[in-house]
C-alpha cells in the first residue's frame, strides 16, 4: 500500500518495517532479528533527536524570554529616566520662579505695591549708564506728602497708610509708561522720566501733584491732601546721585515756597 503522500519517509518505512515484523510468516526469517535490531535503533536515535528538539525549543523559549525581560527592563528605566527628568525640570522651574519671586519681593514695596527704593537705585545706576553711553538725558523728581504727620495723627496710623497707597497709585497713573517710579522712603516718591527735557518733566508732575490735590476721600475719610516736588534734569558728565540731591534741594525749596508745588534746580 503506497504511504500517504503527508506521512514523512520515516514514519512510513518504520510503520513497514514494523509490520514486516509483525508477519508470523517471516517468524524465522534470518533477516527478522538484525531488522528489529535496527528498528530499535533507529527508535532511540528518533526519541534522541526529539529530546534534542524539546531542549532546544525551550532552550530559545528561555532565550526570549530573557529578551523579552531584558527589553522591558530597559523601557522600565527610560521611563523612570524620563520621570527623574520631569522632576528635575519642575524643580529647577519652581527654584528659578522662587528665586524671581524673592527678587521681586526685594524690590518692591509692601504697602503701596509700588518699587522700593533698591528697585530705583537700580534703575537710576541704568539710567546714569545709558545716558554716559548714548549722551541721553533724564529728569528726576522727589515728591513728598505734605503735613503727613497730621494726617497720622488726625485719622490714625492704618488710614495714613490707605492715604500713601492711593497717593501711590496716583503717582503711578500719572508717569508714562516707560518711567520709573517708587517709594523712596516713608511719605517720600521718587519719579525717573528718561530721555525727558525739564519743562516736558514739570508738565508730567504738575500732573501727578493735581491728581493728588483732588483727592477728597480716601475710604470712609474725608481728606485734604498735597504734596511737594523738586524736579531736577540730568546734566552732562553728572553722577546721577548729584542729580538726585539737586532734586532733594528743589524739594526743600518747594517745602519753604509753601508746599504743594514744583519746584526745580
Ligand atoms: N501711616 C504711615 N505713616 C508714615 C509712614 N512712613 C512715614 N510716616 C509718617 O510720615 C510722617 C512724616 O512726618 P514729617 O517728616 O514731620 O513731615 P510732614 O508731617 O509730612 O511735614 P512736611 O514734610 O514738612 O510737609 C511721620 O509722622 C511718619 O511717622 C508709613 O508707612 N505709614
Amino acid at each position: 500500500m503506497a504511504a500517504p503522500k503527508s506521512l514523512p519517509d520515516d514514519v512510513v518505512l518504520v510503520s513497514r518495517i514494523e509490520a514486516l515484523l509483525a508477519d508470523p510468516a517471516l517468524e524465522h526469517d534470518p533477516l527478522r532479528e538484525p531488522l528489529a535490531q535496527l528498528l530499535g535503533h533507529f527508535q532511540t536515535q528518533r526519541e534522541r533527536l526529539e529530546r534534542l528538539v524539546r531542549i532546544s525549543d525551550s532552550y530559545h523559549h528561555v532565550a526570549r524570554e530573557q529578551r523579552l525581560s531584558l527589553v522591558e527592563q530597559y523601557d522600565k528605566q527610560v521611563r523612570r529616566l524620563e520621570k527623574l527628568v520631569r522632576i528635575s525640570d519642575r524643580y529647577q522651574n519652581s527654584l528659578r520662579d522662587l528665586s524671581l519671586a524673592l527678587r521681586d519681593a526685594a524690590m518692591r514695596d509692601p504697602l503701596t505695591g509700588l518699587g522700593n527704593r533698591r528697585f530705583l537705585m537700580e534703575r537710576l545706576r541704568e539710567e546714569g549708564e545709558r545716558t554716559q553711553r548714548l549722551g541721553r538725558g533724564f529728569a528726576v523728581a522727589i515728591m513728598d506728602v505734605d503735613h503727613f504727620k497730621a494726617v497720622n495723627d488726625a485719622h490714625g496710623h492704618e488710614t495714613g497708610d490707605s492715604v500713601l497707597q492711593v497717593i501711590a497709585q496716583a503717582v503711578e497713573s500719572g508717569v508714562r509708561r516707560y518711567d520709573h517710579c517708587g517709594r523712596w522712603g516713608g511719605e517720600e516718591f521718587l519719579m525717573l522720566l528718561p530721555e525727558t527735557p525739564l519743562e516736558a518733566a514739570r508738565a508730567i508732575v504738575e500732573r501727578i501733584r493735581q491728581a493728588i490735590a483732588d483727592i477728597d476721600h480716601v475710604g470712609e475719610v474725608r481728606v485734604s491732601l498735597t504734596a511737594s516736588f523738586g524736579l531736577a534734569e540730568h546734566r552732562d558728565g553728572e553722577d546721577f546721585s548729584a542729580t538726585i540731591n539737586r532734586a532733594d534741594q528743589a524739594l526743600y525749596a518747594a517745602k519753604a515756597a509753601g508746599r504743594n508745588r514744583v519746584e526745580s534746580a
